[in-house]
């Protein structure tokens, strides 16, 4: 078995990185619980990814991810034991980081899939932080309307105090929903938490630390909650090309729907189009994933990376 050790070149480093064969070794024996169908429904658009890829890299994840729920479980247990606190169960908490068009939303859908599918059927929920974005009329007050997906365009105190709420236990939480069609804040509509065992919270920003406040001091981020992230990775570059092909296929559907934010996009010709999707990465995520996303990269506790067909390559994870 080929074992790469990242960090320095003695094997003490603080991650472990397998190839796809090695990891997919891990879970060799586990069976896989997921049919076609239903990996259909939870694959997003112009995102390749196949039973094998199921079996090979999620399994392994999940496998791994069980022994973190189980120890952490017990920790927690013991630690509300200790303080006499009457707490029955504290939802486990996975980040799922990345940039704009990786496949964050396949991965964090598939995980939540497998997860509710282990024998004790834990309840899993999955949120995505964009409903956390600042509406459209807010942004534009703040000249932030080009700085979508960059940590200010979010109202950073309202995620963090969701995200205490759900792992504090409190009965029900909700969450403002966005939505991509009309690129902005779904007015009067909210997802409710209730209790879950489980919680994937998925957005670019997840792994952003602690923001340092005018006198020095630093407060709570939402990764501080995390009991595991992931951080799906791949070379700028492929995303890049990924998401100006997911422009292409969204100007035939979505951008064909009237509601769509992007209507005027549905009349492009395929040059515009591209020229379009370039100038929109080269302005806003490319900068972003630059600044923001890819610096986080080092605080996931496991790291996905895909080559240019979306096929996971190597999986690095944090032994210590
Ligand atoms: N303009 C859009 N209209 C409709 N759906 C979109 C649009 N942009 C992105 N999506 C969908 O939203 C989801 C999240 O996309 P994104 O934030 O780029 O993350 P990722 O590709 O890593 O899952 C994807 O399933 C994508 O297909
Ligand atoms: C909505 C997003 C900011 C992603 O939000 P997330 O759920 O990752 O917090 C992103 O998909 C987006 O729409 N970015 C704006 C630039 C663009 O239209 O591609």
């Amino acid at each position: 078995m080929v074992q790469r050790f990242t960090g320095n070149g003695n094997g003490l480093g603080p991650y472990v990185e397998r190839d796809r064969a090695d990891w997919a070794e891990l879970a060799a024996s586990t069976p896989l619980t997921l049919d076609a169908a239903t990996l259909e429904k939870l694959r997003g658009l112009r995102d390749p990814t196949r039973l094998i890829d199921v079996s090979e890299v999620y399994l392994p994840l999940t496998r791994l991810l069980s022994e973190y729920v189980r120890h952490t479980g017990n920790l927690y247990r013991s630690t509300n034991e200790f303080l006499r606190l009457s707490v029955d169960r504290t939802p486990f908490v996975i980040g799922v980081a990345g940039s704009v068009a990786v496949g964050k939303s396949t991965m964090a859908r598939l995980l939540r899939e497998l997860l509710a599918g282990w024998p004790e059927h834990p309840r899993v929920t999955l949120i995505t932080t964009d409903g956390f974005l600042l509406p459209n009329a807010e942004l534009e007050r703040r000249g932030l309307m080009h700085r979508k997906g960059f940590p200010e365009s979010y109202d950073r105190r309202e995620l963090l105090r969701f995200v205490i709420d759900v792992k504090s236990g409190k009965e029900e939480v909700t969450a403002p929903v966005y939505s991509h069609l009309t690129y902005d804040i779904v007015p009067g509509e909210q997802a409710v938490v209730r209790r879950p065992d489980i919680m994937i919270i998925e957005g670019l920003n997840v792994l952003q630390p602690a923001r340092v406040r005018a006198d020095g001091t630093t407060g709570l981020a939402v990764s501080d909650f995390f009991d595991f992230s992931v951080y799906v990775d791949a070379d700028p570059v492929d995303i890049r090309d990924w998401y100006i092909q997911r422009f292409l296929s969204l100007r035939d559907t979505a951008f064909q729907d009237p509601r769509s934010y992007f209507v005027k996009y549905g009349k492009f010709t395929e040059e515009e189009a591209i020229a379009e999707a370039g100038r929109i990465w080269d302005s806003i995520n490319g900068p972003n994933l630059w600044t923001n996303i890819r610096p986080t990269r080092g605080r996931a506790t496991a790291i996905l990376r895909k080559d240019s067909d979306h096929r996971v390559k190597w999986v690095r994870i944090r032994k210590v």
